[in-house]
């Protein structure tokens, strides 16, 4: 077994290649021979029902989990090569399912500048002027330049979901994974990070980013690529104009739906 190495992403490889992974917990897999390719510059979202597996794909592809088989490489770094601390540091995870412990006792912006290093606590010696600034931006960007000296403890859940977005993005990801990211805001502020996200893919053309949404309505108009997860396996994984169609949708919904584009965004209806 070679000895885990300190490594930088390595930009020649794939921001996520998974082959064959499986992750199981006591013997029940909770995705099954996962084949998945992400590129730089590619945005993708990944819809499934409740329990398909999602967030535990994200989980391995975010370099936090070891799949129980096959092989991940993540930002172009073979899991179980390298030293994934380093790795991580890359990689912008938004997820509700995330414990941020120290996230109450601060206020926005300093949650936004343990984003710096992705630790829990401030490391306050690590945080010059620039960086400062950069945080500062950041919650501008997505559109609560007015929460920077609130204390999170009182925020809302959709000022939270944005603040998180804004420490994600703090240490410049090359990867930046989005689990619900809407859960909790309000229509205009879905639109307002939508049109951040639009902004980021604009500002950051190799940015890969991955979304996991419920709603078809907060698919970003950026997209270009969706996966549909269904039972722990892939359904289809390919360019969204050929995934997120009223086919597709119905048979991994296991409902008959139809799905309508309407200048880039897409919308869901049960048929009737
Ligand atoms: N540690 C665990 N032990 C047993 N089962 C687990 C464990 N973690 C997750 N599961 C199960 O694995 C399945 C997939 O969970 P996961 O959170 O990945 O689904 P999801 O697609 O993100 O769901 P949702 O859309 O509801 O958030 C679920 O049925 C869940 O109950």
């Amino acid at each position: 077994m070679p000895k885990p190495v300190f490594a930088q992403p390595d930009p020649a490889g794939p921001a996520i290649g998974l082959t064959g992974v499986t992750v199981h917990v006591r013997r029940v897999p909770l995705i099954e021979d996962v084949d998945w390719r992400v590129e730089y510059g590619q945005h993708w979202v990944v819809l499934g029902r409740n329990g398909a597996g999602k967030t535990t794909m994200m989980s391995v592809a975010a370099a936090q989990r070891f799949p129980s088989a096959g092989t991940a490489v993540v930002l172009g770094r073979r899991m179980g090569r390298v030293d994934l601390r380093d790795l991580r540091t890359h990689i912008g995870l938004v997820s509700p399912k995330q414990r941020l412990p120290d996230e109450e006792n601060h206020i926005a912006h300093t949650v936004v500048l343990t984003g710096h290093s992705g630790s829990v606590l401030p490391l306050w010696e690590r945080y010059d002027q620039p960086l400062r600034d950069r945080a500062t931006k950041l919650l501008e960007l997505v559109g609560c330049a007015e929460l920077a000296d609130r204390p999170v403890r009182v925020c809302s859940q959709g000022e939270r979901a944005r603040v998180r977005l804004a420490r994600a993005l703090l240490a410049d990801p090359l990867l930046l994974i989005l689990d619900e990211p809407f859960a909790g805001l309000d229509m205009p502020s879905r639109e307002d990070l939508l049109e951040a996200l639009h902004t980021l893919a604009r500002a950051q053309p190799e940015l890969a980013t991955v979304t996991v949404t419920h709603h078809l309505e907060e698919i970003p108009a950026t997209t270009t690529h969706a996966l549909l997860l269904r039972k722990g396996k892939v359904l289809t994984a390919c360019p969204a104009e050929r995934t997120v169609t009223s086919e597709q949708l119905s048979t991994c919904f296991e409902r008959a739906l139809d799905v309508h584009r309407i200048n880039g965004r897409w919308t869901a209806h049960a048929r009737v």
